[in-house]
Formats: C-alpha cells, structure tokens, sequence
C-alpha cells in the first residue's frame, strides 16, 4: 500500500492499473508473477519532493539515497522499532533559479529530477512533500494559484525554523497531513540528529515513514512541538556552534605548534569519540572527572575554560538560538 493511505493519488493511472494488474497475478506464469509483483511495488512507492531543495534539501535527499544504495543496513524498509515503511523511490527537487537548478543536476546526476519554478506540478507528482525554503518564503509558496488542490491528502513534512504546525496547516487543505521536523546537516552523512513533531491527525503508516526517513540519516527523536525551538537551537544549529568550538580548539593547537590540519583531525576525533561516549550513557561531568588528573594539565585547562565563562556563554548561545527561532515562526506569516 502506498505510505500515504489516504491519498487521492490512489485513484491516479498508477494505481488503478496496480490494482488490475495485482488482481491477476495469480493465474500467471513464476516468472511473469515476479515481473508484476516487482513492477506493482514500483508503481506503489511513494514520490518524495524536496519543495525548496538547498543546504538542508540536498542534505536530506542524498542521505536517503545513499541510505536506499546501502545494501549493509539490516532491514532498510523497517524503523527503528519494526513497523514497515513503504520507501520512497522516486525523488523530485524544486527550486527557484537557474545557478541552483546547473547545482543539483550536477549533483544528483539524474538519481533526482530537478524542476526550476515548478513547484504545483511537483507536488502534485508527490506523495510526501518536504518543505525546505526559508521561513519567509513558505506562505507564498504554499499559498500559491493551485497548490492547495496539489496538496489534497500529501504528507507535508516541514523543516523550517519557527514556523507553527497551526500556521502550516491555516496554509494547506484539511486532508494534508503535516509533520514538523528539525534536522541537521550532518543528515547529509547520514549522522544526523533530526527532532520530529507530528499533528495529532498523523496516521500510524505516516508517523512510521517519517522516522524511517530520518532515522536512515542520522537520530530521530519525537518531542512536544513546545520543544521544537530549543531542538532548533540545540541540534539545527548546533553544527555551527560544535565547529566553532573545535575551529577554536585547532587555533590553540596550530598557536602551540601543531599544523592546521593535524590540530583539525584532533580537535574533530577528539570530539567525535567524546560524543560517542556520552551517546552510550556515560556522564558528561564524569568522563571531564576521569581526565582530571590532581595537579594534572586537564585541571589546568579546565579552569581557563571557567574564567572565560564557558558554560554560561554556550548555556545562553542555545537561549539566545531559541528565542530567535521563535521569532522566525512570526516572520513567516508576514
Ligand atoms: N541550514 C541548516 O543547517 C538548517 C536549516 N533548517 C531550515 O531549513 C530551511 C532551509 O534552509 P537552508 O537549506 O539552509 O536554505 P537554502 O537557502 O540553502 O535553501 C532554500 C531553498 O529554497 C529554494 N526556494 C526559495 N524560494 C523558492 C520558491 N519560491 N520555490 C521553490 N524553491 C524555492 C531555494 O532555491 P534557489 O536557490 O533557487 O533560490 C533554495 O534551494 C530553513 O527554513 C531553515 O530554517 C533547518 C535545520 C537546519
Ligand atoms: O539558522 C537558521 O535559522 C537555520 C535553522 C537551524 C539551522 N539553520
């Protein structure tokens, strides 16, 4: 069955033509029984449109198509915790200008079809609908001359900082289901850390899908949408910050000797392997106790760090990223 259950689309050629050809699979020859069956699930999964397809888009579509060619995942069509999903398996990109349009077909090279301009006929193509423009733009693109009528009965999952869930839905049709979605860019190596928000109207096949989709590149996490802000700060913008921090810890390096690039890898590994750890359960304050040694260079460094008041300045960086994130949302109304 196609992810989204209630779509109209299930009237479409597609469908109907899978449905007839499903209906005399069984008075058919071994060989042409696969064929049909093989072509029935071609024709069933579900188009996936990046409607604003930039940083974040690309991000997202070429983590999930690296997930789709990974042959090693245990079972690619399963989340997390066993539900099936019915994968996407054709994927579209919409932007708006020519310098962008030259980029993704370079980048895709054909495993994405790239539309300049069309965003009503792309969506209408779609089932799952991934909305990835600034938050400024997306009232105009969603309330554009026949994209309510494309929209009818699509998931629209949006990523979009600070606008609402009630603000995407006053802008789409009552059959479109909409999601929230806060992810990162690691999404593009598939290590990213995505915060999910589902309107209570999400079925379980739709709730299923999104986390699939996002747990194929990286974490998901379901939180209250009163989260969705401080998510964004935290994990959205978070690469930003997490760079900053090593960017700074290389400077010290490259200040006491160390090249550019030897103090990078360090900085990085070194972050990557603490970040593991705390991801497997062990206790930030912890792990810095088991460093320290008494009188030792860790201590030291240590106290540097708290007379440059380093956690109340990251403590408030997160405070300050949500605030902002809030007010993004009222910007998008406008
Ligand atoms: N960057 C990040 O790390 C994160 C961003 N986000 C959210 O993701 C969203 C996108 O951010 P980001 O990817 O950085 O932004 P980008 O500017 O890189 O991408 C926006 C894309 O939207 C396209 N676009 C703009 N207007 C239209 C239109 N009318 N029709 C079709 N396409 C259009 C642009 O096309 P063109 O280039 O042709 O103008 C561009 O491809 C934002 O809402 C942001 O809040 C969320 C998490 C992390
Ligand atoms: O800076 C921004 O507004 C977006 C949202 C999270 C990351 N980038």
């Amino acid at each position: 069955m196609p992810a989204v259950q209630h779509s109209p689309r299930r009237n479409d050629f597609r469908y109907r033509t899978a449905y007839v050809v499903q209906s005399i699979t069984p008075f058919l020859p071994v060989p042409i029984f696969f064929l049909i069956r093989f072509f029935i699930m071609v024709a069933e999964a579900p188009t996936l449109c990046a409607l604003g397809c930039g940083t974040m888009g690309i991000a997202i579509l070429s983590g999930i198509l690296d997930s789709l060619k990974d042959t090693t995942s245990a079972d690619g069509a399963s989340t997390p915790d066993g539900h099936k999903v019915n994968k996407p398996a054709r994927f579209l990109a919409c932007i708006r200008s020519d310098k962008s349009l030259q980029k993704l077909e370079d980048l895709f090279e054909g495993e994405v079809a790239c539309m300049k301009n069309k965003n009503v006929e792309a969506v209408k193509q779609s089932d799952i609908i991934l909305l990835g423009s600034k938050p400024q733009m997306c009232k105009e693109i969603l309330t554009a001359s026949g994209m309510r009528e494309a929209l009818e009965g699509k998931l629209l999952i949006s990523i979009l900082a600070g606008t609402t869930l009630s603000q995407l839905r006053s802008w789409c049709p009552e059959s479109t289901h909409v999601v929230r979605a806060m992810p990162n860019t690691p999404c593009k190596i598939r290590q990213g850390m995505t915060v999910l928000v589902c309107e209570e109207e999400i079925t379980s096949d739709e709730r299923s899908l999104v986390q699939w989709m996002f747990s194929q590149i990286g974490r998901a996490m379901f939180l209250e949408e009163k989260n969705i802000d401080a998510a964004t700060a935290l994990c959205g913008s978070g690469p930003a910050f997490a760079a900053v921090f090593m960017e700074a810890l290389a400077d010290g390096g490259v200040m006491m000797g160390l090249t550019r690039a030897a103090a990078l890898e360090l900085a990085a590994q070194t972050c990557q392997g603490t970040a593991r750890m705390i991801l497997d359960g062990q206790h930030p304050a912890l792990i810095k106790d088991a460093v320290s040694t008494p009188g030792g260079c860790t201590i030291s460094g240590l106290l540097a760090l708290e007379d440059g008041k380093i956690r109340s300045t990251v403590a408030r960086t997160i405070q300050d990223a949500t605030e902002r994130a809030t007010a993004l949302g009222k910007l998008s109304s406008k």
